[in-house]
């Protein structure tokens, strides 16, 4: 499968001979793990021995082909402290391949959710964490050379260098707009659910807020340690949202977070970026912060927070499973599907 050479020259090519060096021909060993793109290696590329992951596009893959060429466009054009660099790619004979920093720590999903993994992020390390991803996202969003909405934000997609700097990474979703346009729509809604806004699942329609949502459900499973979709509450089912909703309006917040952090935290922080999390997980996008307004919230500590509303699907009956299912949606619980649209 040979996907033609991408038009921005800036970024660099390796050889297949280079890639299968660097990986040891792919070896077993150095798999790290496999996405729905296909299979991911870590490698050494020689003679100076720069660590790199290697990712393969599966041959089977036509999903993924889109995948590939949209995160080519997409992210050689970008360059933040938190977003996963992209060093080069590979297309030569059947082969499709991207090459990144390698970050040695990989992705967020494999500490909070963790029951060893969990005690090495405390409070600060995981606010820190906080704090990256909303400039990541804010960059994408605003300050780019591109206007990007990622439309799969998920700890997953979140990967954690030497000093636990989170970075940005999976740029197969994500699209690019213009000056003027904001809002996108389409009838094949990708995703991962769990982390879509309403408006996404339901109907399709995409913007800067359904990143702001996505975020606001990751800061709810940084705090408690706890994945939205497989939580729900035996008797009451509700979900993360629906129990973080709750307990911040009895004034218990406290009880949302993950209890290896009680020796770490401040109460009043805690209960304050619970209060950030609820303001984007608002039914409404129009209610919903930007990245703008959550970096200046997450900077500015004694900055007043406005009440939020009841938030989106946040019981069992009131879940994108339900809606979606009268509507097409192709998102499983823990899977993307990587079903593009051409743009
Ligand atoms: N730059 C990288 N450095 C280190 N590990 C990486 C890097 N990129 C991906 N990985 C690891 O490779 C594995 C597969 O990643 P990939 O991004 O392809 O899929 P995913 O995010 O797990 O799933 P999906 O494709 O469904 O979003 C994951 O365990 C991830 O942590």
């Amino acid at each position: 499968m040979n996907v033609g050479r991408p038009k921005d020259q800036e970024l660099p090519f390796f050889g297949i001979s280079t890639i299968k060096a660097a990986t040891n021909d792919f070896a077993k060993a150095n798999k790290l793990g496999e996405g729905g793109f296909g299979p991911v290696y870590k490698g050494k590329l020689l003679p100076q021995g720069q660590e790199i992951a290697v990712k393969r596009l599966s041959k089977i893959s036509r999903q993924g082909l889109n995948e590939f060429k949209n995160e080519i466009s997409v992210i050689c054009r970008l360059q933040h402290r938190n977003l996963v660099r992209l060093l080069g790619c590979c297309i030569e004979a059947e082969e499709s391949i991207l090459i990144y920093e390698y970050m040695p720590n990989k992705s967020l999903d494999s500490f909070i959710f963790d029951s060893t993994k969990r005690v090495l992020l405390d409070w600060r390390k995981r606010m820190n964490i906080i704090e990256g991803i909303a400039q990541g996202l804010l960059y994408l969003h605003k300050y780019s050379r591109l206007r990007i909405i990622h439309r799969d934000m998920k700890t997953s997609n979140i990967l954690l260098d030497c000093d636990m700097n989170p970075k940005i990474s999976d740029f197969g979703m994500a699209r690019i707009f213009g000056d003027n346009d904001t809002r996108g729509q389409t009838n094949r809604v990708v995703g991962t659910f769990g982390y879509m806004s309403p408006e996404y699942a339901v109907d399709g329609r995409f913007s800067e807020k359904s990143d702001v949502f996505s975020f606001g459900v990751m800061l709810f499973e940084i705090i408690s340690g706890k994945k939205n979709i497989a939580f729900f509450e035996a008797d009451h089912s509700l979900n993360l949202l629906g129990i973080a909703w709750n307990l911040w309006k009895e004034g218990k917040s406290m009880e949302l977070m993950d209890s290896t952090l009680s020796s770490s935290c401040s109460s009043t922080e805690v209960t304050r970026c619970i209060q950030m999390g609820l303001l984007c997980v608002q039914e409404k996008a129009m209610d919903r912060p930007t990245m703008s307004d959550v970096v200046s919230m997450l900077s500015n500590k004694t900055m007043a927070l406005p009440l939020p509303k009841e938030p989106a699907f946040f019981s069992r009956s009131s879940d994108a499973e339900s809606s979606s299912s009268r509507k097409r949606c192709h998102s499983g619980n823990d899977i993307t599907i990587s079903d593009v649209d051409g743009r």
